[in-house]
């Protein structure tokens, strides 16, 4: 998926060069606080994990989720729900989203923080984000060297854009021998969270453990430590998911496919955060 954003990024360079996409970037409205609505959340509900709620109509694993797909209104009803944070998949090959749905959900007057859920491989792509009203990137350790972090991370801070940084345990992905979060206690930081995601890549299977199993191992520990805020992502569908999240030591969680099922996701959200 990766390999094939290189040529839809050369596709796009050729329609809207990066002086272009600059611009628009430095015209549009400041970036809010991605990471500080979350945890404002979660202190606000004694500690239950903020929520990222995501905007996902199809994916490589389940096909078709959403066949109504309309993400102003998924969007609308995942904010009046109580979501602290939005994920917008911007992904059109593989999830069948773009990055059109983060300017109308902006457009539309929602007011919780966005991320921008897209395979980025290089800066053009956050000027992209942020031209489009995203607050904030997602940064995949599997695909990512450490300097390509580094670099991506500070083009990310120069636009007053946050990130998350996902990791996962699937050995087979990872560009060094290290485990994944030990490779990001090396990079500085500032302006990012981190991610765990318990889906496995090579098989798409999915286990909440994986969450456990790494914040509970060195690198694991050293992040508690360090303060950073840690999202369990993919495969929560119950609050009580939510809550093995929580026990897991994540502040965070983001929910995909559980709440964009459901008819009234509104309704969907307010259940999941146990309400
Ligand atoms: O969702 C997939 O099938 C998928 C397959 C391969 C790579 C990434 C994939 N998903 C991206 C995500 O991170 C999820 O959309 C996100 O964590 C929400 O997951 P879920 O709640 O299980 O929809």
């Amino acid at each position: 998926m990766a390999r094939y954003k290189a040529v839809e990024i050369e596709q796009w360079r050729a329609s809207t060069p990066l002086s272009k996409l600059a611009e628009q970037a430095k015209r549009a409205k400041p970036a809010r606080d991605f990471i500080g609505a979350l945890k404002a959340q979660s202190e606000a509900r004694g500690g239950c994990p903020g929520l990222i709620a995501e905007v996902k109509k199809a994916s490589p694993s389940r096909g078709l989720l959403c066949p109504d797909f309309d993400p102003v209104k998924i969007a609308q009803g995942y904010e009046a729900g109580g979501a602290a944070c939005l994920s917008v998949l911007t992904d059109a090959k593989f999830f069948q989203g773009g990055f059109e749905n983060l300017a109308a959900i902006r457009r539309a007057g929602v007011t919780c923080p966005l991320l921008c859920k897209e395979f980025i491989v290089e800066a053009y792509q956050i000027f992209k984000a942020r031209a489009y009203g995203a607050d904030a990137v997602l940064l995949i350790a599997a695909v990512l060297s450490n300097p390509d972090l580094e670099y991506l991370t500070k083009a990310t801070r120069s636009l007053g854009m946050q990130c998350l940084i996902e990791v996962r345990v699937d050995a087979g992905s990872q560009v060094h021998d290290v485990p994944e979060m030990q490779r990001m206690l090396d990079l500085d930081l500032t302006g990012c969270m981190l991610g765990i995601n318990n889906r496995d890549l090579r098989t798409f299977k999915v286990s909440l453990q994986n969450s456990a199993d790494i914040m509970a191992s060195v690198p694991g520990q050293e992040v508690q430590r360090r303060g950073l805020l840690v999202a369990g992502e993919s495969g929560i569908f119950t609050h009580e998911d939510v809550q093995e999240a929580r026990r897991a030591g994540c502040g965070a969680v983001l929910v995909g496919e559980s709440l964009v099922r459901q008819g009234d996701v509104a309704q969907a959200v307010r259940t999941l955060l146990g309400e």
